[in-house]
């Protein structure tokens, strides 16, 4: 006999409760990062590595748009792309974030250079890129659904580095700013289009092993900053060296 599946509303609850248990907002990196105890030096990590995250983002919706067939999804997602991209040179979210490498005294190019990034942020990242372009589209756009839980982090950080950081203004923290309005509209789309299509038990348990796997892409990229940069600092070769890539 096969399990029955969980109703819409319990379905989208138990999405959600993996957010309360497994989302990066609960890392005790970013509880450092927003309370104002990281160094310079640390927050600059945290934007060195975050940067080839942001970078991979719109090329993972490219991936995911080279797959899907129906026109009206494509024209939903696209946004994403332009959301990071921008429509023109030094608009969108890409652009926004060397604005912040820039207020944390990192020289922009150094930082879109990816050189340094850590070995463990390039593997988790990648792995995510990977799991869009190759798992069916129901898991891909699951694994999007981490930006049901962004907006409170995001309006955490924005409270946390303009309370604590001499460097965060407008111009710095407009990367965070963008993010309140794009990522709810997204993640509204994105939750509704996994509600209607995993109706079976299956699909739900696959779409909601997908939602923790990237949970697992967030956290990984934390604990490798943590373990380079934080005490005991262990930077792995090739990694970021404080000092370099400055202004
Ligand atoms: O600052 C954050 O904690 C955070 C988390 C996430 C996320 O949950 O994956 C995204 C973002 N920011 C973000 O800015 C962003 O553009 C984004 C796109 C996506 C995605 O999976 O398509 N996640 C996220």
């Amino acid at each position: 006999m096969t399990a029955r599946p969980d109703t819409r509303e319990f379905f989208e609850a138990r999405l959600r409760a993996i957010g309360e248990e497994r989302y990066h907002d609960r890392h005790p990196f970013h509880q450092r990062l927003h309370s104002g105890d990281c160094t310079p030096d640390q927050v600059r990590a945290w934007v060195i590595n975050r940067y080839y995250y942001q970078s991979r983002i719109p090329m993972k919706d490219a991936a995911f748009m080279s797959r899907v067939s129906d026109p009206a999804l494509r024209r939903a997602w696209r946004s994403r792309i332009e959301d990071h991209d921008g429509r023109a040179p030094g608009e969108g979210g890409i652009a926004r974030w060397l604005k912040l490498a820039e207020g944390v005294g990192l020289d922009p190019d150094y930082v879109a250079s990816e050189v340094g990034i850590l070995p463990a942020t390039r593997f988790a990242v990648d792995a995510y890129v990977r799991f869009v372009r190759d798992e069916p589209l129901l898991l891909a756009v699951a694994s999007s659904l981490t930006e049901l839980f962004a907006p409170k982090i995001h309006a955490d950080r924005i409270a946390g580095l303009l309370k604590h950081y001499e460097f965060a203004n407008e111009t710095t923290i407009s990367y965070f700013k963008h993010r309140l309005t794009e990522a709810p509209q997204d993640v509204a789309f994105g939750l509704a289009w996994v509600l209607d299509r995993a109706v079976t038990k299956a699909d739900q348990d696959a779409a909601a092993r997908a939602l923790i796997f990237k949970t697992e892409v967030l956290w990984a990229q934390l604990d490798a900053l943590w373990s380079a940069y934080v005490e005991p600092s262990r930077i792995p070769p090739g990694a970021w060296q404080p000092g370099e890539g400055l202004l």
